[in-house]
């Protein structure tokens, strides 16, 4: 008999009132409330009712922007971290645009190291390492010691990869390392120097667009070499139409294309630029209510497997200066899931769907462990309260990255404590204590 460190009573699953039993940090039962015993002669075991709450798997964040090294100021592995735990996110998948650029072993275990020093038990980094030496497209980063230093994927992401040939032998070079390419799709020529979704709006406001066709032109190229080297792809942050309906085909002709969206995509459109607030400077830039319906379907029907946050933090300076010089990015940790859960009380998801994109879908594409539920799955779980919403202030969230269109504003779902082998790793209940070390 495994030893039970505890036992969460009266917590929703589906629909149903549960109990969830843990023991050595994996999930020993989850059951109809009242059916689960504690097994007598356990030692140790604490019993928590989590009335009210929803139990949620703990949440992988495929696409993030940590900063460190180098842009401190802007977050570092520890707030980042911090605001993954908060979040609900367990395992962050952490881009390679850093200071130097996280294209060798060395800066791969820094990060790593710094991850362990600020949580020992999680959440975790996953690197992801550059595609090419310095993200500059010109040679080959070298993915063997990227791989075995821990990189869980590839990306060019931020600086896409102008050279076919180059990329093509990416694509090859990785999948010898059991690597996965993630692809920040666009053109480098169309829409250079835009700010914005090209089209009336843009006119409108005179600023320069970036128009669709430099995504779903990228789209269409990895996936014509994805289905010539018979190689898997993963596109990142989906921005539109165009996109949606190229992986769509894709898919249907079995060709081995994944893609993620964000919740800023399924949320807002174009108009948010209007007030030529800064915080909605993205790229991809946020597209036409068009382009968000297409989207909102997409992740209905399995077109886009998967949410990322692309959680990209900023300084405050850096975004009070006009829409067209500030830095593009939105910080997403904190609020990823509660956007979700928005898009769930209108209807547009599913509750069951959040485990599905934010976690088990991101697993299975990257190779990750998850918490499915069962019996020897890891204890890595959310408690989650539907009922209560709260204010984005600046206080509230634990990124150093204030810039999110939803600052001081109300949003529904509040994470109260999220679980990582068992252990609390964050917990906003008096019932529920953090175990550091
Ligand atoms: N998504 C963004 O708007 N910004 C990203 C880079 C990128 O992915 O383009 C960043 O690192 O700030
Ligand atoms: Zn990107």
């Amino acid at each position: 008999m495994a030893h039970v460190d505890c036992l969460i009573r009266n917590v929703s699953w589906e629909d149903r009132n549960c109990d969830l039993l843990i023991g050595e940090g994996r999930v020993l039962e989850l059951a109809e409330a009242g059916t689960v015993a504690t097994p007598a002669g356990t030692s140790g075991t604490e019993i928590f009712d989590a009335a009210g709450l929803t139990l949620l798997p703990s949440l992988i964040d495929a696409h993030v922007h940590l900063r460190e090294p180098g842009q401190e100021y802007k977050e570092d592995i520890a707030s980042g971290l911090s605001a993954a735990a908060g979040g609900g996110f367990g395992q962050v998948m952490a881009m390679a645009n850093t200071s130097p650029v996280n294209d060798n072993a060395s800066v791969t275990r820094f990060m790593l190291q710094k991850a362990a020093e600020s949580f020992a038990h999680g959440p975790w980094v996953r690197p992801v390492g550059a595609l090419t030496v310095g993200l500059l497209g010109k040679e080959l980063a070298a993915a063997g010691e990227l791989a075995r230093a821990g990189c869980v994927a590839l990306s060019n992401d931020g600086l896409p990869v102008e050279n076919t040939e180059l990329f093509r032998r990416a694509m090859e070079y990785a999948a010898d390392f059991g690597l996965k390419v993630i692809d920040h799709c666009e053109d480098p020529w169309l829409g250079k120097g835009g700010v914005m979704n090209e089209g009336e709006v843009s006119s409108r406001l005179g600023l320069k667009g970036i128009p669709t066709v430099s995504e779903a032109m990228q789209v269409a190229r990895d996936i014509l070499l994805a289905s010539y080297l018979d190689l898997p792809i993963h596109l990142a942050h989906i921005s539109c139409r165009q996109s949606v309906e190229l992986i769509a085909a894709a898919k249907e002709r079995g060709v081995e294309v994944t893609a993620e969206t964000c919740p800023h995509y399924l949320l807002w459109d174009e108009s948010r630029v209007e007030g030529y607030d800064t915080s909605v400077r993205v790229n991809p830039p946020l597209r036409t209510r068009d382009d968000v319906l297409a989207l909102r379907q997409a992740v209905r029907t399995g077109v886009i497997d998967i949410l990322v946050t692309d959680h990209a933090p900023h300084a405050a300076h850096e975004k009070e200066v006009t829409f067209a010089d500030a830095p593009s990015g939105i910080s997403g940790l904190d609020t990823a899931l509660s956007l979700t859960y928005e898009l769930v009380r209108s209807g547009e998801l599913e509750f069951a769907d959040i485990s599905r994109l934010w976690c088990w879908n991101t697993a299975s594409i990257f190779g990750l462990p998850a918490n499915r539920m069962r019996p020897g799955d890891p204890a890595d779980f959310v408690l989650f309260d539907p009922d209560l919403a709260w204010v984005a202030t600046a206080g509230a969230l634990l990124s150093k990255g204030k810039n999110t269109p939803c600052l001081d504003k109300e949003i529904p779902g509040r994470v109260m404590a999220h679980f990582l082998g068992g252990r609390a790793v964050f917990s906003r209940l008096e019932t529920i204590t953090l175990k550091r070390p």
